[in-house]
């Protein structure tokens, strides 16, 4: 009897345990995916392993890349991939911000969503665009802060599912409103919207100035669009290798076809036929450092690794799913390092306006 009882006890607090580490450790934001719930997005889950090694010798050199027609595809599967591992281990907002003393990662992420809608003076019926719109994260925020129509586009099928589903737990689908399409190609009319917002976004553009042509079409003129952009700053060096090795880290981990330097992004804008009303680093002291959270977050990512893996031997979670970890955690160094070193930021704010005339 003191056996069973022994044994009965051992299994109760085991199994606690596992449900502990998966479910509620696992779901590190508490933003609604779990770990047992990690999928490959709209990929079967048998042929993740295979999506992951496509993907993976695409961005190996991606400025070696011959056909840059073939990336919005490449990049749609990226977002299959990580999707979940981002929502999961990140939240519903796929950005940086930068770390505010006394404030939440919650709060200062939509600190940061908010200041670029401040920029547009935008308000109650007004219709804005989110180019590159992920789950949404920080479309919502936007739409409740300005009161605006908020059409947000995005090339992946799943985060169109994702968005729509917390659109409505956010009681905002009346104001929100997402759309899949390629932002190379939108399918919108010219001089639809009343303003237009990027976060983080534009960098998987083959040319920045395919993407900004666009966007300036789809405006109103008089209307304005600012832009988070991920470049290469002015301490970065293509003559260092460690320069070189940190941006080539950052470009396979994160699906980019090539890092641009700071100083084309108002060259581009200018070029498309915008004015430039401003342009900042908002990584640059006083702003507190956007690459602690990846930082601090280290203990979490052994965790993340063990549940990932033991889900996927359970037959849980996609076999692929564990070489996706991975390579998120490769990259996240790199991005720490290129934060470090300062040569590279998540952050380069442009504001700029569509001409009236
Ligand atoms: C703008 C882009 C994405 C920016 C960030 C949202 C993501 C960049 C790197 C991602 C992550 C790295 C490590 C992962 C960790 C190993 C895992 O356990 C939990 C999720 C991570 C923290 C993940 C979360 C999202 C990022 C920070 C790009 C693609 C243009
Ligand atoms: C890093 S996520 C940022 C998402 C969102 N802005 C946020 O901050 O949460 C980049 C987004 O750009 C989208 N994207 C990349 N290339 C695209 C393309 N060619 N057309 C439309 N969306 C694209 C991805 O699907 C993804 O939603």
């Amino acid at each position: 009897m003191e056996t069973l009882t022994l044994f009965m006890t051992a299994a109760v607090i085991a199994g606690g345990g596992i449900y502990w580490f998966v479910c509620v450790l696992g779901s590190a934001e508490q933003k609604g995916k779990r770990a047992a719930d990690l999928s490959g997005g709209s990929i079967s889950a048998e042929k993740v392993g295979d999506k992951y090694k496509q993907y993976w010798s695409f961005f190996l050199r991606p400025k070696e890349i011959e056909k840059p027609s073939q990336v919005p595809d490449f990049v749609d599967t990226f977002y299959n991939l990580v999707t979940d591992i981002y929502e999961w281990g990140w939240g519903q907002s796929f950005h940086f911000s930068p770390s505010l003393p006394g404030k939440s990662h919650a709060a200062a992420t939509r600190l940061h969503e908010e200041f670029a809608v401040d920029l547009l003076r935008v308000g109650p019926g007004n219709k804005i665009l989110d180019i590159g719109c992920g789950v949404g994260g920080p479309m919502r925020a936007i739409a409740a802060k300005s009161g605006s129509n908020v059409v947000g586009i995005t090339i992946n099928e799943y985060q169109v599912g994702r968005a729509r589903i917390h659109n409505v737990k956010a009681g905002l689908d009346s104001l929100c409103e997402v759309v899949r399409g390629d932002f190379l190609q939108m399918p919108f009319a010219d001089g639809s919207f009343d303003g237009a917002y990027s976060i983080e976004a534009t960098c998987h553009a083959p040319k920045l100035e395919d993407v900004y042509g666009e966007i300036y079409r789809v405006l109103k003129p008089g209307a304005m669009y600012v832009s988070y952009e991920w470049v290469t700053t002015g301490v970065y060096r293509s003559d260092d290798p460690e320069h070189v090795e940190i941006v080539h880290g950052i470009e396979r981990g994160d699906a980019l076809p090539g890092l641009r330097r700071f100083d084309e992004v108002a060259e581009t804008a200018r070029k498309v036929g915008f004015e430039v009303l401003q342009e900042k680093d908002l990584a640059r002291p006083p702003n507190g450092p956007w690459w602690a959270r990846l930082k601090m977050g280290r203990i979490a990512y052994w965790r993340n690794h063990v549940v990932v893996s033991v889900l996927a031997k359970l037959g849980i979670a996609p076999e692929g799913v564990v070489e996706v970890h991975d390579m998120l955690y490769k990259t996240a160094e790199h991005l720490t390092r290129g934060g470090e070193t300062g040569i590279f930021t998540p952050m380069y704010m442009i504001l700029c306006r569509k001409p009236v005339n």
